[in-house]
């Protein structure tokens, strides 16, 4: 086992929001984390990149504690976090950005960490002397996907990628989600278009109140199930009749 979490409890300061998440992933599994809004999708994301306050319960990765960790050692272990929004520099070129990327990487050999990166995304490579800032929301939402994949993690955290997108955009990031999936990285997506997240993804586990309440491969588990799920808790036809 890659990633298992373990009761955990965390949330920010005072203010608990996860209450005891058991999850456990794969070396090379893509799984989506669903769930109605505030239920602690993006807070579990950021507990496994340590941006959260942990208040118990254990992460471990390939059998080490690390919990509490901070970003930057989370980095070190290979875990990625790719956040919400655009967080690239946009009024840098794209080589620009991803130079700054490299920066946080000890000795790293610049061209070499580009150029893995450029062979990854292409699209990047043909626009790398434009600004950031105008390029469209998908290609940046690619660069963000890069400036985490530079470092050669072998898990990414990807958050709502497609926040704010066109349908051909949105198309484009997953599409190269699959992509980055297929070349062998483990992926734990949160997403709203619960759609396209369960079509990219092999396993559905979806958040209630902070809680995990349900673990499934994505074919098993029906838009109309999700829908009751977030709203209930439960599967319509899980539930007994009187
Ligand atoms: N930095 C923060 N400080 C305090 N509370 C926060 C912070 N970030 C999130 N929260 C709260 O934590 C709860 C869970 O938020 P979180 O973003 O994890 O939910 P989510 O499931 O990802 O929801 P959404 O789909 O709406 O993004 C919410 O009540 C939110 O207001």
């Amino acid at each position: 086992m890659e990633l298992e979490i373990d009761n955990l409890y965390a949330g920010y300061g005072h203010l608990d929001i996860l209450h005891g998440v058991d999850l456990k992933i794969r070396h090379g599994e893509f799984v989506t984390l669903l769930g109605p809004n505030g239920a602690g999708k993006s807070t579990l994301l950021k507990s496994l990149f340590g941006m959260t306050t942990h208040k118990g319960g254990a992460i471990r990765w390939k059998g080490k504690d690390i919990a509490g960790l901070k970003p930057q050692a989370m980095l070190g272990h290979g875990i990625a976090y790719v956040p919400q929004g655009r967080c690239n520099f946009q009024l840098m070129t794209i080589d620009e950005n991803l130079e700054m990327a490299a920066y946080t990487i000890k000795d790293g050999d610049l061209k070499g960490e580009r150029d893995y990166v450029y062979d990854l995304f292409p699209i990047l490579q043909k626009r790398r002397n434009e600004l950031a800032g105008n390029m469209s929301g998908g290609e940046q939402q690619l660069l963000e996907m890069a400036m985490a994949v530079l470092r050669r993690p072998e898990i990414l955290l990807v958050d709502e990628p497609s926040v704010g997108l066109s349908p051909q955009a949105i198309t484009l990031v997953f599409n190269e989600l699959k992509r980055l999936h297929k070349g062998g990285r483990t992926i734990l997506l949160v997403e709203q278009n619960t759609r396209k997240a369960m079509e990219a993804a092999e396993r559905a586990v979806v958040l209630r109140l902070g809680k995990v309440i349900w673990d499934s491969p994505c074919s098993e588990l029906s838009n109309a199930d999700l829908g009751e799920l977030f709203m209930t808790g439960r599967r319509a036809s899980d539930t007994v009749t009187a």
